[in-house]
């Protein structure tokens, strides 16, 4: 048995299991991660940051993050505030600007007051495609925020509220082949609401990436090519701000928990 220091994290309930590995010693196998963000048998976590030197001169730090069934996603946005928080708190980086290597390229985090704001790059809109659940199918957009997302529009709160989101979303894997994290929005920008199914992890309180996908969408439906819009999640509320070059996510990051864990 060995045992590995770890650190528990949140953005908006979306939560992270964090594995400082500053020497690059420690690769995980999926099935380490799965336990690891176990919510039964481990520390639970809708998945894992593990803290790895950067390859890239641009960046100290790379963010390998991975979703609690160990599988491997480009990008994760609110991971990687959290990602921050933590290497300020442990005296890694200093702010206010920390740029994060993460396998969607370099992504840099300011710190503003209590949240941490992310400069995503801009969305990128792909085709039109659908979701299913339980008989029921929504339109919906498809956007790249480095990873996959598809933005479904619902009629009203109630809806929302009754979507059973245990099970995946049914979606086209000719236009996802790769799989798809799926929003399902209300509302209209400047303040949306929203509940994601985020592959290879399930319902969670919140997705970042989600946010941003939702965010964009929602202010092209308005009109406008750049702006602000709220976007509420199951676990609080993130900003999403349109400018002509580039898309930021502004929310919260908490550390909460620091221990050991026997593997
Ligand atoms: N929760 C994340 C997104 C994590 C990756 C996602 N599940 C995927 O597989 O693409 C966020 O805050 O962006």
């Amino acid at each position: 048995m060995t045992t590995i220091d770890f650190a528990k994290g949140h953005g908006t309930g979306n939560d992270f299991v964090i594995v400082p590995d500053l020497q690059d010693a420690l690769p995980l196998k999926d099935a380490q991660v799965a336990l690891l963000c176990d919510r039964r048998f481990g520390i639970g976590g809708d998945g894992l940051l593990r803290v790895a030197p950067s390859e890239d001169p641009a960046a100290a730090w790379f963010m390998d993050y991975r979703n609690a069934d160990g599988s491997i996603a480009e990008m994760c946005g609110n991971g990687v505030r959290v990602f921050v928080r933590y290497l300020l708190e442990q005296g890694l980086a200093e702010g206010p600007e920390v740029p994060v290597a993460t396998r969607a390229g370099i992504k840099t985090v300011r710190v503003e007051g209590d949240e941490l704001r992310v400069d995503m790059g801009a969305a990128e809109f792909g085709p039109t495609s659908q979701a299913s659940v339980e008989g029921f199918t929504w339109p919906g957009q498809s956007v790249s925020m480095g990873n996959p997302h598809l933005v479904c529009h619902l009629g009203d709160d109630s809806e929302l509220e009754a979507l059973e989101l245990f099970h995946q979303p049914r979606y086209d894997a000719g236009v996802f082949p790769q799989g798809v994290n799926v929003e399902f929005v209300t509302g209209t920008a400047p303040h949306v609401r929203m509940r994601v199914h985020e592959r290879g992890v399930g319902e969670t309180a919140s997705c970042g990436t989600g946010a941003c996908a939702v965010g964009a969408v929602a202010l092209r439906h308005a009109g406008q090519a750049t702006g602000v819009c709220k976007v509420d999640v199951p676990g609080g509320t993130l900003t999403i701000t349109v400018t002509d070059e580039t898309l930021y996510l502004t929310g919260p990051a908490v550390i909460v928990a620091e221990g050991t864990f026997r593997i």
